[in-house]
């Protein structure tokens, strides 16, 4: 029986004493990881997925995840990955979460979850309030929800792709689990994006390159800044 991951209390509630806590995801390089903790990112992520330009191998995600600071939290992207693959990935490279970011269903996230015994993060694509419904569903099964927008049918993505959803279908809303926004951020519109969703957890991966794949350190310490920028000043 996995151990249910409990976030810490900033995220629970949805308040942000310590500022809103960030993912920076597709990290490819040890300076990638280097710039994510320099920056204060609490999160970091490596995908599993042939089609990325962000696509890491096991070996390369096992070297990164050696180099990662304690306080980077490491996490696992896959899509649709069955159990040889998710096998192979958890035994070698050290992970603190798994995020699923294709098609799998409720029973296939809460089977992830018993299998493992680590926290699974759920990404649900959005662009209409019918879409809405699906985060309930998985609320009930995985430790962390990540709203992201939903890619355009033709998309060799299922997400990375820079786009944005509405954020107002989504505003004061939340759900039993922890959730982080995702999805077209950038360092210019993510502050709006907090402030609008109440997200008190937000990831980004394309937003923050130079190109394709090649994460940009001036970017991501400006997406951090951003992203914490209406934490009250205390004097
Ligand atoms: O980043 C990728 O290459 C990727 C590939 C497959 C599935 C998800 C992927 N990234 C995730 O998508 C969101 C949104 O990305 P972006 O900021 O709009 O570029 C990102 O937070 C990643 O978790």
């Amino acid at each position: 029986m996995p151990v249910k991951f409990v976030p810490p209390s900033s995220a629970r509630a949805g308040t942000r004493p310590g500022g809103v806590r960030v993912k920076i995801c597709g990290l490819t390089r040890p300076e990638h990881v280097g710039a994510a903790a320099e920056a204060g990112a609490v999160y970091g992520g490596f995908v599993f997925f042939p089609k990325s330009p962000r696509n890491v191998g096991i070996d390369r995600a096992r070297e990164l995840a050696l180099t990662a600071p304690l306080g980077l939290a490491k996490v696992a992207l896959t899509v649709n990955a069955d159990d040889a693959l998710l096998d192979e990935i958890t035994a070698r490279v050290p992970l603190d979460m798994i995020q699923l970011h294709g098609a799998e269903s409720p029973e296939r996230v809460a089977a992830i979850r018993a299998r493992y015994g680590l926290p699974v993060m759920k990404a649900v694509g959005i662009a209409e309030e019918a879409d809405l419904a699906a985060l309930d569903h998985y609320a009930a099964v995985a430790d962390q929800l990540l709203i992201d927008a939903k890619p355009p049918r033709d998309a060799a993505l299922p997400g990375g792709n820079g786009l944005a959803f509405d954020w107002r279908l989504i505003a004061g809303k939340s759900w039993q689990v922890p959730w982080m926004l995702a999805g077209g951020l950038t360092p210019d519109n993510v502050a709006e994006a907090v402030r609008l969703t109440g997200a008190a957890q937000v990831d980004v991966s394309s937003g923050v390159e130079s190109a394709p794949g090649e994460k940009d350190p001036a970017r991501v310490a400006a997406f951090v800044a951003a992203a914490r920028s209406d934490v009250p000043v205390l004097r």
